[in-house]
């Protein structure tokens, strides 16, 4: 069955097939989590079938692990993996220096271990995602259960201190519940409006006891892939400074049909 996909999700789709084809044959292989990664997670699965890609997968997420094995990557730990040639995974946001929110799947704790222990880390994005200033989508912090809401005025004192426009952290829900990461703790959204010094709000919000680990993403990133409604996309080096603009990329809807609603 296939439908049309929104502009957006075929954005989502041309940056992560773009990425995903830039895979080598025999590398480890750090599998992000989201609507985004999860396209790139089966264009991969497809080349391991049909191309006899040798990859070894691992994934930021149980989402992702369930996906990557029914697609046919071969998954494996980070332990057993020990050190990854490169990271694939979608953002909430990103600046012209390729610092990152993510967290908005409540994964970026996982996905920080893993991007942190690759030689490279490529972002897929639509263009939407793309922001002058970091701060507009709220900033997850991944917390511990025990004393949430003791960790949560500690990090609004904090954040009274910080270059920010807004102070408020909300716990996430999931329905009637708090939402639990795969690591059995919460989530604190920071509606902050406007991140000032994003590289210092990242080392200060880590210091607070009860944080686990924070969204932002803060040298780790190498590369954008943008993906645009209309199926271009871009390649951004921010090392090299440079900008390849690619092929039209399209037929999503016959391929991954059901995967739009994912995160
Ligand atoms: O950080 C993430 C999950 O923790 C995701 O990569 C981020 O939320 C983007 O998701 P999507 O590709 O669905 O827009």
């Amino acid at each position: 069955m296939t439908r049309d996909l929104s502009p957006i999700d075929n954005a989502k789709f041309a940056a992560a097939r773009r990425a995903a084809d830039l895979v080598q044959d025999g590398m480890r292989v750090g599998l992000g989590t989201g609507s985004t990664a999860a396209w790139m997670v089966r264009r991969l699965g497809e080349r391991v079938q049909n191309e006899g890609l040798r990859v070894k997968g691992v994934p930021t997420s149980i989402r992702t692990a369930q996906l990557a094995r029914e697609v046919g990557i071969e998954v494996v730990s980070l332990d057993q993996a020990g050190w990854l040639d490169l990271t694939i995974d979608g953002a909430d946001e990103f600046d012209s220096e390729l610092s990152l929110i993510k967290g908005g799947g409540g994964a970026h704790l996982l996905e920080k271990i893993v991007a942190t222990a690759s030689d490279q880390m490529i972002v897929i994005a639509d263009a939407g995602k793309e922001v002058e200033t970091l701060g507009a989508f709220p900033l997850p912090v991944e917390v511990i259960p025990f004393g949430w809401q003791t960790t949560r005025t500690l990090i609004q004192e904090v954040l009274d201190t910080m270059d920010v426009l807004g102070t408020s952290a909300m716990l996430r829900m999931n329905g009637e519940a708090p939402f639990v990461t795969d690591e059995g703790n919460h989530v604190l959204d920071l509606h902050l409006q406007r991140i000032g010094n994003a590289r210092q709000l990242a080392l200060v919000l880590n210091q607070v006891p009860g944080v686990v680990e924070n969204g932002l993403f803060i040298d780790i990133c190498d590369k954008v892939v943008i993906g645009h409604g209309d199926g271009r996309v871009e390649l951004r080096d921010i090392n090299a400074g440079t900008t390849e603009v690619g092929e039209l990329i399209s037929g999503g809807e016959n391929l991954f049909s059901d995967l739009a609603d994912e995160r």
